[in-house]
């Protein structure tokens, strides 16, 4: 059979550089598409780089025609939910309008499989755990808002060109490569769990808790944390799908479990042996108090579940951190 390339449009990110490793592993053939604009070089351990915008069609052309490219997975976004308030242009410019643009020269190309990650946030506050993907869609913020846009585009642009997607809601990405040669890089970062790992390693002086007077178990906020390797699998799971020409879907990446942010905290401090400062803060804006997935769709339709729980999420963290 012939290799597949597979373009991987923020392959240099945290999640994108996670799942070039695999498909590779897999013995897919990779191309990266990124503008190193929050990636990293060094993050791209295999595959072939080409450094480019999403806003600049003509390069995007010119990947599309020194390659033959059959299927598209599309990780480049702005992510930062916080951000995604204070400046909303920003992220409708990148994570919308720069989307249409490749999505444009694909269909340039006659090339109709993509695989889109798109985030928890499209939900918004949930009243009930765990969340299925029918559930009714109201994101709080511009980064979940700008997410479901393009699944509703996907949408159309199936009815209308024939285009066939799998939409991945990821809940809490985290976790490291366990070769300990990749990781999550994100500056500046506002994750929960590589934050406290920072803590640790003593390049901050305290973790805080956003909020703990949340109607939870401890008063902290409770999240589903899955790892980026179970995230990169389901991708597989979904590429091989698309292949197989089976159609258009969206589906839940989470545990099923869900976990306090003092709870994170007090395994981080197991796990890692140390001891380190927690300060209680206000409640950080945009926060649902409650996240868990739903993940059976994936579980039924993918034959996928994820591997690593949370001991192994922190540990494999820790190990990249430590570096
Ligand atoms: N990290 C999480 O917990 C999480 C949760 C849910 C969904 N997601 C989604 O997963 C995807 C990847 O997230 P991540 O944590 O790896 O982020 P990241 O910032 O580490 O990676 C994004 C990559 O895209 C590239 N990029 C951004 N804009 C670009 C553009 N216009 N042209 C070319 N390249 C561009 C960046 O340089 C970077 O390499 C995002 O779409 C994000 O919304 C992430
Ligand atoms: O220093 C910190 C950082 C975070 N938190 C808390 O830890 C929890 C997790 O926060 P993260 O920032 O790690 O993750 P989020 O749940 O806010 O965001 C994740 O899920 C979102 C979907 O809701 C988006 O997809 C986003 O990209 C993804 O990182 C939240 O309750 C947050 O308030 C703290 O208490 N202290």
């Amino acid at each position: 059979m012939n290799i597949r390339n597979v373009l991987v449009i923020g392959g240099a990110g945290y999640i994108g550089s996670h799942q070039v490793k695999k498909l590779n592993e897999k013995g897919y053939h990779v191309i990266v598409y990124d503008n190193l604009s929050t990636g990293y070089r060094d993050l791209v351990t295999v595959g072939t780089l080409e450094e480019g915008d999403l806003a600049d069609k003509d390069r995007l052309r010119e990947v599309f025609s020194k390659y033959d490219i059959d299927a598209v997975m599309h990780f480049a976004a702005f992510i930062e939910v916080g951000e995604s308030v204070k400046n909303p242009a920003k992220y409708y410019r990148n994570n919308v309008i720069n989307v249409i643009n490749l999505l444009d020269v694909m269909l340039e190309y006659k090339i109709k499989n993509f695989i889109f990650s798109s985030t928890a946030a499209v939900y918004g506050q949930a009243e009930n755990m765990p969340i299925k993907e029918s559930k009714i869609k109201q994101p709080i913020n511009p980064y979940g808002k700008s997410k479901l846009m393009i699944e509703e585009i996907l949408k159309d642009y199936d009815k209308a060109y024939g285009l066939k997607y799998t939409s991945f809601r990821y809940f809490n990405a985290s976790g490291a490569d366990e070769s300990g040669i990749i990781g999550e890089k994100h500056n500046p970062e506002t994750h929960l769990i590589p934050l406290i790992l920072q803590t640790a390693l003593g390049e901050r002086e305290q973790i805080y808790i956003f909020g703990t007077d949340y109607n939870t178990k401890d008063g902290t906020c409770i999240r589903d944390f899955i790892h980026v390797n179970d995230i990169a699998e389901a991708h597989i799971k979904g590429l091989e799908r698309l292949f197989k020409g089976e159609e258009s879907e969206s589906f839940n990446l989470g545990s099923g479990k869900g976990y306090s942010v003092k709870e994170i905290i007090d395994k981080t401090k197991e796990v890692t042996n140390i001891d380190f400062k927690v300060k209680e803060a206000e409640r950080r804006k945009g926060d649902p108090a409650v996240l868990i997935a739903d993940f059976s769709k994936a579980k039924q339709i993918l034959g996928w579940e994820p591997k690593y729980n949370l001991e192994k999420i922190i540990n494999t963290a820790w190990n990249w951190h430590k570096k």
